[in-house]
Order: structure tokens, then C-alpha cells, then sequence
């Protein structure tokens, strides 16, 4: 199962991620965010990983030249977009994308299945709040192409077991605060999920 940590802030907390075991490593490009970084910030954290790691921008409704022009600052290699209000222009992205599904009720997942999604639970903030989406809404739902994200910690991945997600995304979970990610809690968000 894919690892992604969001709210990457700092060149530190992206380095104790990679030697934890994680396949990506997010960075919120959403300025209401408490996880948000400057792009060039960012880029000068991605000059400084090693190889084999994915760095995914997340964006909440914005235009596709935004997208575009964060993710060459910024060096990013996936887009993550929120799309409620259709500002993004899909076709003229110069980036991969995956689209942020924020669950409401279990018609959000029948509707989505066989596509790559990210499924977090539905908040006014629009994510990182910790919350989670109800698990029993997966049942009987091609989860094989889905990552799960909302309120994922080290405890509460044992749930996940038999859903066959094809990913999962954590940013409060591994966080001592807003912005400042955990080692230990990395390292033991990563075992949880091998042990899935
Ligand atoms: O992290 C944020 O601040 C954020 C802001 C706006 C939209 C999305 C955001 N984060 C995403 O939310 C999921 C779930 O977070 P959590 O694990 O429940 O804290 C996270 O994986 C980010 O992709």
C-alpha cells in the first residue's frame, strides 16, 4: 500500500518521512492552511530529496495556470486538487493529477470507483482537520484504486484491513503540532501500515 504524508513544511520533517518508509511526501499550496509553503520554499526542499520519492501539491479550487505555475516553481510531480467550484481546467494541466473526493455520504464512493481518487471526509476547511470517513461506507466498494486520507493515525490502521486501498495520505496524525511533523509517530504510522 502506496504512503503519502502531507503538510510538509520543512526539509527535516521530509527527510524523517523518507527514512520512515514513505512513498510521497505532500506540500499545501492552500494559503488558509496552517500547513502552507511558499513554492520556492518548497522546490528548495525537493532539491534536497533523494530519488524514488513523489512530491504531490495540493491545491483547493484554484485555476490550472496556478497549478501550473506552482508546480514548476515548486518542482512538484503530482497535483492533488480540490475542485469544488470547477476553476480547475483539467485539459490544459502540464502536470499528473489525482482529484480529492470529500466524502459526504457512500453515493460519493459508488460514483468514483475504478478511478484513482483521493476519498478524505468532508470539513468546512477543506482537510487536516483529523476527521475521518465512515469505513463501513467502503463496504462491497472497489477500493483498489483509491487512498484513503482523514483523521488516519497509528491505531486506527488495523480498520483498514481487507478494504484493499491502494494508498493511504496522514498529515494531523503524524503531527506534534500544525505544520510540525513527529519522527516517531512517522516511523510507527509506516509499520501499521506494512502490518495492514
Ligand atoms: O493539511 C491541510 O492543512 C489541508 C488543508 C486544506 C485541504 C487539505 C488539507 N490536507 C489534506 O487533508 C488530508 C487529511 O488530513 P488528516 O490526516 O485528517 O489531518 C491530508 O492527508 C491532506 O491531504
Amino acid at each position: 500500500m502506496k504512503i503519502k504524508i502531507c503538510g510538509i513544511t520543512n526539509l527535516e520533517d521530509a527527510l524523517n518521512a523518507i527514512e520512515a518508509g514513505v512513498d510521497a511526501l505532500g506540500f499545501v499550496f492552500y494559503e488558509k492552511s496552517p500547513r502552507y509553503i511558499d513554492p520556492f520554499k518548497a522546490r528548495e526542499i525537493v532539491e534536497q530529496l533523494p530519488p524514488f520519492v513523489q512530491t504531490v501539491a495540493l491545491f483547493v479550487n484554484e485555476n490550472s495556470s496556478f497549478i501550473n505555475q506552482v508546480c514548476t516553481n515548486a518542482k512538484m510531480q503530482l497535483a492533488q486538487i480540490i475542485d469544488d467550484d470547477n476553476y480547475t481546467d483539467f485539459n490544459i494541466l502540464n502536470f499528473k493529477y489525482i482529484k480529492v473526493v470529500r466524502a459526504k455520504e457512500k453515493k460519493d464512493l459508488i460514483e468514483n470507483q475504478g478511478n484513482y481518487v483521493l476519498v478524505d471526509a468532508f470539513v468546512e476547511s477543506f482537510g487536516g482537520e483529523g476527521k475521518r470517513v465512515a469505513l463501513e461506507w467502503f463496504d462491497n466498494i472497489d477500493c483498489s484504486k483509491m487512498i484513503l486520507a482523514g483523521g488516519l493515525n497509528e491505531s486506527n490502521l488495523k480498520d483498514l484491513k481487507g478494504y484493499n486501498f491502494f494508498g493511504v495520505d496522514v498529515s494531523s496524525g503524524v503531527e506534534v503540532s500544525k505544520g510540525k511533523k513527529d519522527k516517531t509517530k512517522m516511523i510507527n504510522f509506516v509499520k501499521a501500515v506494512k502490518e495492514i
